[in-house]
């Protein structure tokens, strides 16, 4: 559904943070992207949500150019990040952070979500309808920001490190949760900043080192993990082999 072409980004002209990002997100599956801190993930994912204009390069969604959109098209014609940090709007309640974002009324077919049927993807949200953002755990603020974007009806949900900061059983429930997506038609691109992560989470990593894309590498044959070791020794050659459990 999304390409992206030779697209370049940065917050200052003279410092660009991506180059030449190339990928195809074709397949209706779980897609993450991989790097180190600062490596460019969360701009690499603004950029494709509208919140951060590309300096060069292209975007287009079914073949239709976007390059440059807005945050209201790209949510409209189904592109919607879950940010980073949860967002969420500190003194409204779960209820009301699900009902006041809706999906836009002419898009036929994306798939849309009830309440009901997010607090049954998120049980631990439905014991918590009255409490406000900021009184939630971090594991319910992350379950109702995923909660909320799915609310507008998105084909593809951009998440970034949906599982930063959870405890295990909690990040596992996320988890398993984006993993159940795609067979509602809806795909799915994590960054995630550890490979370990990424090889657990997603059916498709691409490794996102130096501003550059490589990839993508497939995680269902099992050589995964080694894959992207291989991928980022690329940017650190002296990297010991204890350290890769810690990136
Ligand atoms: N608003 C901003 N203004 C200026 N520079 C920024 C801004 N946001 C990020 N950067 C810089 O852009 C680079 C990439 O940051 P980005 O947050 O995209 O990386 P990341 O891979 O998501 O890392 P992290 O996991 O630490 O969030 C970093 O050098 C960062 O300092």
């Amino acid at each position: 559904m999304l390409r992206i072409g030779d697209l370049a980004a940065g917050y200052h002209p003279d410092t660009p943070v991506l180059h030449q990002i190339n990928v195809d997100l074709a397949a209706v599956v779980v897609h993450t992207v991989v790097g180190p801190n600062g490596a460019g993930k969360t701009t690499l994912l603004h950029t494709l949500a509208g919140h951060l204009r590309p300096t060069t390069g292209w975007v287009l969604l079914d073949g239709r150019d976007v390059t440059g959109w807005t945050p209201v098209r790209a949510a409209r014609a189904g592109v919607t990040l879950a940010p980073q940090g949860r967002r969420l709007w500190p003194s409204l309640t779960v209820t009301e952070h699900l009902t006041v974002t809706r999906p836009p009324a002419r898009r036929p077919n994306s798939r849309t979500w009830t309440v009901d049927e997010l607090l049954e993807m998120f049980p631990a949200l439905a014991t918590r309808l009255h409490h406000r953002g900021h009184q939630l755990s971090g594991g319910e603020q992350q379950m109702l920001t995923i909660a909320r974007a799915l609310r507008t009806a998105p084909r593809l949900l951009l998440c970034d490190e949906p599982t930063e900061g959870l405890a295990p059983t909690m990040a596992a429930h996320v988890i398993h949760a984006l993993q159940d997506l795609p067979r509602h038609g809806v795909t799915v691109l994590a960054a995630v900043p550890h490979a370990r992560a990424a090889a657990a989470l997603s059916d498709t990593v691409h490794v996102l080192a130096e501003g550059r894309l490589t990839g993508p590498i497939t995680t269902s044959g099992g050589q995964a993990e080694q894959a992207l070791r291989d991928h980022l020794a690329l940017t650190s050659p002296a990297l010991p082999d204890h350290a890769e459990a810690h990136r």
